[in-house]
Formats: C-alpha cells, structure tokens, sequence
C-alpha cells in the first residue's frame, strides 16, 4: 500500500490493526482482553452522532474567526476522582474561564472537556526506574496502577471497562448539571471555589458577572425572554491513544452510514502516535467525528500536509484540529513555515495552540513542572504569528484543575519550585491549578482582542 493511495483504500474500525501503532500496552492476559473488548462492543454509546457533527459545525465556525475554543481538564483523569466535587469543580473552572472569554473576545466559546475518558497516556519511556528498582511505567488507569508496584503495573485489559463507565458516569453527572441548571449565567456566583480566597483574579471575575446581571436583568425588564442562557453546549474529549479501545467504542451510524467513535465527541492523536503510515491516523481517518493532532516543533510541513489529506480528504471544516505545541523558544521557528504551507496548500484546518506540552522542565527530585511565563510566551507568539501570517488562531488547549494544587510555578501567587512539593497531586503532567487558570483566560481574552 503507497501512502498515497493509503486514504483510497476501503476503511473498518479495525483496520489499522494491519499497520504499527505505538504506545500500546502489552497485554499479557489475551483472552480477557477479547472479553472485555466483546462487552465494550456491545453496550451503549456515550454520546450521539447530532451532537458530534454540532461540534464539527463549531469546530469551523472558530476557524473562521466565529467562535473560540477552550478545551482543557486533567493530563490524566483518575478512576478515584470520578467524584461529585472533583467533577463539579472541573465544571466550575471551565464555566468561569468560558464566560471571561465570551465576554472578553464577544465570541461563543466552543467549551471542550479534556474529560470523561482521558485515562489513557503515552509516555517517552516503557519503564521507570524509583530507588535503582525499574517497573512498567504508568500509563493511565484505563492501563495499569499508578502504585508503585510491579504486579500492579502490569496492563489489566478490564481497567478499559472501567475507563468505559467511568467516562459514562462523569458524562452522565455532567449532562444532569447543565440540564438542571448549573452552567446557567445567572448563577456564575455559585462557580464559587474553595480556594477563590487566594484567587485574585475573583474580583475582576466578579465585576465582569456583575455587569451580565445587570444587562440580563435589563433585557428581562424590557420582556426578552433569556431562559437560553439557562444551558450551554458541553463537549467531551480524550487523546485516542488505545486503539482497541477506541475501535470497540466506533459504531456506523445507519442514517447516514458514517462512523463515529462514540466514546466522545472529539478525539486527538498525540505527538508520538502521528506517523503517516501509523495505526492511529488510519484509525482517524474513517471516523466522522472532529480530529485534533498534536503538533511539535519538529513537524515537516510536507508531512502535515499529507495527514491532513489522509485524515480529511473531502476537506471538511472543522474536521481536523491542528493543536501546535512547540515549546516558547522553538514557536517562533518552527510555526511560520507551517502556517505558510499549509496556507498555501489551501486545506482547511482549525488552528489551536497547547502552550503546555513544548514548556515542560523537570526539577531536581525529579518533579515535571511548568512555568506560568512560559506558558504565556508561546500563546503570545503563537497569536502573534499567527496575525502575521493571516491565519486564525481558532482555540487554545490546557491542562488544568479547578483544584488548589502545587504543579505549575509562577502566576500571581508566584509559585517557585520549592513549593511544588505541597500538594502536587496530578499522575503525569502539571496542570495550572484554579487561580492560575482563571489568570490564564484574562490573559487569553486580550490576546484575543489584540489579534482579532
Ligand atoms: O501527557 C503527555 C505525555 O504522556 C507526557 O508528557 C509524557 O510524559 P513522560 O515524558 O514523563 O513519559
Ligand atoms: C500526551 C499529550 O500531549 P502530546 O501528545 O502533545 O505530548 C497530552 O496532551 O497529554
Ligand atoms: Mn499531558
């Protein structure tokens, strides 16, 4: 099979199994994976082909500059985080930096969990070595333990049907908050967190609800009904990293024939699994859902062209996320000549911008971090160049906690590397904690500004 020719050839959710795919555990249990596979085939889907293509639909109007989108939430979710206030405070933090964006940019945010099935990770190495002893790494609960322990590292093939009703019962919490009301803006007061003493950002937060209250209150008074500000739209996504997984969750939809994994509404393939003739662009390429890459400094533009023929070859808008995360020191170098060949190559893309993958630094003891500057300098450069190249930068991407953690330094509270120690609480990578977070979109919504 020629890479050309690779897109041309008839697709089944299974297919890719004829081709590498990196990052896959090595189950040494077989049959029990078939059973957990065969089980997970046939329960029910977590999410709904209309809502899929609405996505898609707000996937290119942000490309054209209609709408913005914010997608983040945990690195890693946990099986033991699957809980009321873990669940509600991830809500809070994205309604809060969701509205100081729609009120900043005067966009409709386009808001996307990193939620309800990101439980698997790749890693750059298979084992880690703690006190001269090597185990399995972790590879997210849907795979083995984070304990410490080498029986608990092994790959379980049934922590996927955890991971399955995990996802549904995270889903299912959030669609009976947004249903009951909790995302309504009249209540953007009750996003309140427990650490908002520490958040000093609350007070231009307040302000900005303060003045939504009163313009609600105003078009109430002159007879406009709002009861649409009652609910939002609230979509899901995950990395599609096991593909066994992924494939047993792809149903055909018969009224229109197309497939959609219906685990979530967007997945994205990762930096380590995106190799043109890999198992998990031939896996995306059959699907109807909206497909993000991830894309680092290192990327040849002639090769990003030809992922995105292979994964969008009707040139559908909004189909193909290209979520670029190149570091602060290397964006400046390696996005130009991207966005000029893709440019020119007239494909249509949505742009959005992950500053947390490419800033990654490791501090003695071991402990990955992140420095808020950072972050913020290549989502400044990657606006910027972006405006110089006459393209649009559509969203951005995060991974964040409405939890009060130590991970990332710097922000307001000026956190420094002695400090991450206190309650460094993520599995994989650091993730802006809630004050943080909620800078970030101030920070966000003038970059916006500036640039639209
Ligand atoms: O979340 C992303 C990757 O899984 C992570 O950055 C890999 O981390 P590692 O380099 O510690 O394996
Ligand atoms: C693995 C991740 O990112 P990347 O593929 O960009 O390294 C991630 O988003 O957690
Ligand atoms: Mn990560």
């Amino acid at each position: 099979m020629t890479q050309h020719h690779q897109d041309q050839q008839p697709w089944s959710p299974t297919g890719w199994r004829e081709l590498p795919a990196r990052q896959q555990p090595a189950y040494p249990d077989k049959e029990l994976l078939q059973s957990t596979l065969d089980s997970l085939r046939t329960l029910p889907p977590l999410v709904y082909p209309t809502e899929i293509e609405q996505l898609k639909k707000q996937m290119g109007a942000a490309a054209a500059g209609q709408r913005f989108i914010l997608q983040g939430g945990d690195c890693a979710e946990r099986f033991s985080e699957c809980t009321q206030a873990n669940i509600t405070n991830k809500m809070k933090i994205l309604l809060q930096m969701s509205l100081i964006l729609t009120y900043g940019t005067r966009k409709p945010v386009v808001r996307l969990g990193r939620i309800a099935g990101q439980y698997a990770k790749p890693r750059s190495s298979a084992e880690e070595t703690v006190n001269g002893v090597s185990y399995p790494s972790y590879r997210g609960d849907a795979v083995n333990d984070y304990e410490l322990d080498a029986a608990r590292r092994v790959p379980d093939p049934q922590r996927l049907m955890q991971a399955y009703s995990r996802s549904a019962l995270t889903l299912n919490y959030i669609r009976a908050m947004i249903n009951g009301g909790f995302a309504d803006l009249r209540h953007a007061f009750a996003w309140k967190l427990h650490s908002i003493e520490k958040a000093k950002k609350w007070e231009e937060y307040r302000d900005i609800v303060e003045t939504i209250l009163d313009a609600i209150h105003f078009m109430e008074s002159c007879g406009v009904d709002s009861y649409l500000l009652a609910s939002v739209d609230f979509f899901t996504s995950h990395e599609g990293l096991l593909l066994e997984y992924e494939s047993a969750l792809t149903h055909r939809d018969p009224s229109s024939g197309r497939y959609y994994n219906m685990g979530a509404h967007m997945l994205w393939i990762g930096e380590r699994t995106r190799q043109l003739d890999g198992a998990h662009v031939e896996y995306c390429r059959g699907l109807a859902n909206p497909v993000g890459v991830k894309i680092g400094p290192d990327a040849d533009p002639e090769e990003v062209i030809e992922l995105l023929r292979r994964l969008n070859p009707a040139n559908e808008e909004g189909k193909v996320t290209l979520i670029t995360r190149m570091g602060m020191e290397r964006v400046e170098k390696a996005l130009p000549p991207l966005l000029r060949h893709i440019h020119q190559s007239k494909t249509s893309v949505t742009w959005s911008c992950d500053p947390m993958h490419g800033n990654t630094r490791t501090v003695s003891g071991g402990i990955k971090t992140r420095t808020f500057d950072h972050i913020e300098g290549e989502l400044e450069s990657c606006f910027r160049i972006h405006q110089e190249n006459s393209s649009t930068l559509a969203g951005v991407h995060f991974e964040l906690t409405g939890e009060d953690v130590t991970e990332c330094t710097g922000g307001s509270a000026n956190l420094q590397d002695k400090d991450l120690a206190r309650n460094y609480v993520s599995t994989c990578d650091p993730r802006l904690n809630y004050s943080q977070s909620l800078e970030m979109a101030f920070l966000i919504s003038r970059q916006v500004r500036l640039h639209s």
